[in-house]
């Protein structure tokens, strides 16, 4: 039973109640965040005032006109939160350039370095001084937003924001952004999806030790680790008491993490299209289970996916055989595994010898957990577990080797899973596409779904192979990554935009489906790409030695990894050459 939750937020406005549900129903916009996001004129009380005597005036059967007249008359326009700000610590000539070799990406990666001037945002005095009249929240450091209609900070892409900042040397930014998140886990004790209060009754996969662990790698300041450690044991606390799950697998019970968010009602930003496809269930309870459903799959950062569909034990069917709380997965567990460790090491260093204990003890049932139920060395991938059937999820996600990405399995036996998870690569084929490794082999027409293609998910796999030192399994992550900065360029080369996603099976293709149109920007794009010439510059080249970028090298030795390895190197050989870069 839901209906003692709470609404995703207090406000009336914004979060729950008669104005919402007029106003959003009426479908003023091509975007139902775009209400959401504008700012009052006036305090809730004579807003709502305002709309009460609109409601009389029309008999409770207001036209559009007579509500979008009622918003224009009562709200400013999206966006009105923010000043004209460019970062302060913003540089021209970071020095992971000088590690590009081939000319035509280091003139892109130099676009990519100004693109940050684009993104960032910094709030008004205003919104500080009078925070009851917007949605966003406030925050005391100006941030980098993925971009388009995304104008405020998201959790998990501010994983990748942040990489990209730290290679771009803007140290001053990313350490805000942290900073900003610490603050808000003291406030709330979580992270919000994003930040707007309509987010604030759920999260989004946990990166922020691990952002924390990028900034002592860049800045190694232990001040700041000794300030804010107590923070992020909160939100560490937060995952295990609000995210956890028992498993009954082979007898035995294990403690593992899914995404489930817990207030009433449809998502604010997104509130006609929930309402529509709560419309196929007749009673008040079935509908709320639908919204537990999105807002959890929002949660997840897949949102949506035929990931999180269960019907009749497959993941086939549409948004209403949404079950999301009911599947264990692969990369949240991961993602705890490796926040236990990161804070083991952390408290180590800080001395704080009870508190490591913890965390190591966490860190070893999360894994043994992964391990037990989620291994599969038939398959040899993790898969993700369906918690109703018990059954293991035999599907391809990229997600599938995020333990590699983590160094959540035992690293001893490193062969043994390298050589089972190459072996599965190459059996789902995914490295036939031409644009880059699809979210899943689903055609739902969601956005998480075949073709799409995700940069943070190209990223977790590259850097999962590449993390393994063994020789065919680098080589793997080297083509994908050459595959994916290829395809990116290309659009760039078209559009001059870095884009939210793309089409994996064209090269060069954009991204669609789901619920808004691709955005343009983007903030964990360019992370992404900057991170992958950073590591690839010095072999990567925007076109082979037959001078076109076909992008779909890939193809040609994605069935023999080993022989096309070889091609690789060879044709990565004549390019220097030809540019002039090798003796
Ligand atoms: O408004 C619909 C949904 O939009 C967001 O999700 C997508 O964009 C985010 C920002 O890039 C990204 O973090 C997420 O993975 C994307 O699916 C938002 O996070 C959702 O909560 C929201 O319902």
């Amino acid at each position: 039973d839901r209906s003692n939750l709470p609404a995703p937020c207090e406000s009336l406005i914004y979060c729950h109640g008669p104005l919402l549900h007029t106003v959003q129903m009426a479908g003023l916009y091509n975007d139902s965040k775009t209400f959401v996001d504008k700012k009052m004129k006036s305090p809730a009380n004579i807003i709502l005032d305002n709309f009460q005597s609109m409601m009389n005036r029309t008999d409770y059967r207001p036209t559009k006109e007579q509500i979008r007249t009622f918003v224009d008359d009562n709200f400013d326009v999206e966006g009105s939160e923010f000043e004209e700000w460019q970062p302060l610590d913003w540089k021209h000539n970071p020095a992971f350039l000088q590690r590009i070799k081939d000319p035509l990406l280091l003139e892109w990666a130099k676009n990519l370095n100004e693109l940050w001037l684009n993104l960032g945002r910094k709030m008004k005095d205003e919104v500080r001084e009078h925070q009851d009249l917007y949605s966003i929240i406030y925050v005391d450091h100006p941030v980098i937003v993925p971009g388009g209609r995304f104008r405020e900070f998201y959790y998990w892409d501010s994983y990748w924001i942040i990489k990209g900042l730290l290679l771009s040397e803007m140290h001053a930014t990313a350490t805000g952004m942290v900073t900003n998140f610490l603050d808000i886990v003291d406030k709330y004790g979580f992270i919000p999806n994003g930040g707007r209060i309509y987010y604030l009754m759920r999260s989004q996969p946990p990166l922020l030790i691990p952002m924390v662990k990028l900034l002592m790698e860049d800045i190694g300041d232990i001040d700041f680790l000794k300030r804010h450690i107590g923070t992020m044991d909160k939100e560490f606390d937060f995952w295990v008491k609000n995210h956890t799950v028992e498993v009954d697998y082979n007898g035995r019970k294990y403690q593992m993490t899914r995404y489930s968010e817990q207030s009433q009602g449809p998502r604010p930003e997104s509130y006609k299209e929930d309402i529509d496809v709560a419309r196929h269930f007749d009673t008040v309870d079935k509908k709320e289970e639908l919204y537990a459903e999105l807002k959890s799959a929002a949660e997840s950062g897949w949102d949506f996916s035929s990931r999180w569909f269960i019907l009749n034990g497959t993941n086939k069917g549409n948004l209403t055989n949404l079950k999301t709380r009911s599947i264990v997965p692969v990369d949240l567990n991961a993602f705890m595994c490796w926040n236990a460790q990161l804070m083991a090491e952390f408290h180590e260093l800080l001395e704080n010898f009870e508190k490591a204990k913890y965390y190591r003890m966490m860190h070893a049932k999360i894994k043994e957990a992964i391990e037990h139920v989620l291994w599969h060395e038939d398959v040899g991938a993790w898969l993700d577990y369906n918690l109703k059937s018990g059954r293991r999820r035999d599907y391809f996600y990229p997600t599938n080797i995020v333990p590699l990405w983590t160094g959540c399995y035992d690293v001893e036996r490193s062969d043994y899973y390298v050589s089972r998870v190459i072996n599965y690569l190459e059996k789902v084929k995914v490295d036939i596409f031409e644009g880059g490794i699809p979210t899943t082999l689903e055609h739902s027409g969601e956005q998480w779904d075949y073709p799409n293609a995700w940069p943070p998910l190209q990223y977790m796999m590259v850097m999962g192979l590449d993390n393994t030192r063994n020789d065919v399994a680098m080589r793997l992550a080297s083509e994908m990554a050459t595959k994916w900065v290829r395809s990116n360029f290309e659009v760039w080369k078209q559009k001059k935009a870095m884009l939210e996603k793309y089409d994996a099976t064209i090269f060069g293709g954009f991204g669609g489906g789901g619920e808004y149109v691709v955005q343009k920007g983007f903030g964990w794009t360019n992370g992404v790409v900057m991170a992958l010439l950073n590591l690839y510059g010095d072999t990567l080249y925007a076109a082979d030695a037959f001078g076109d970028a076909p992008g779909q090298s890939g193809a040609v030795y994605g069935a023999h990894v080993g022989a096309g390895g070889i091609f690789t190197a060879l044709l990565v050989v004549i390019a220097s050459v030809a540019a002039g870069t090798l003796g």
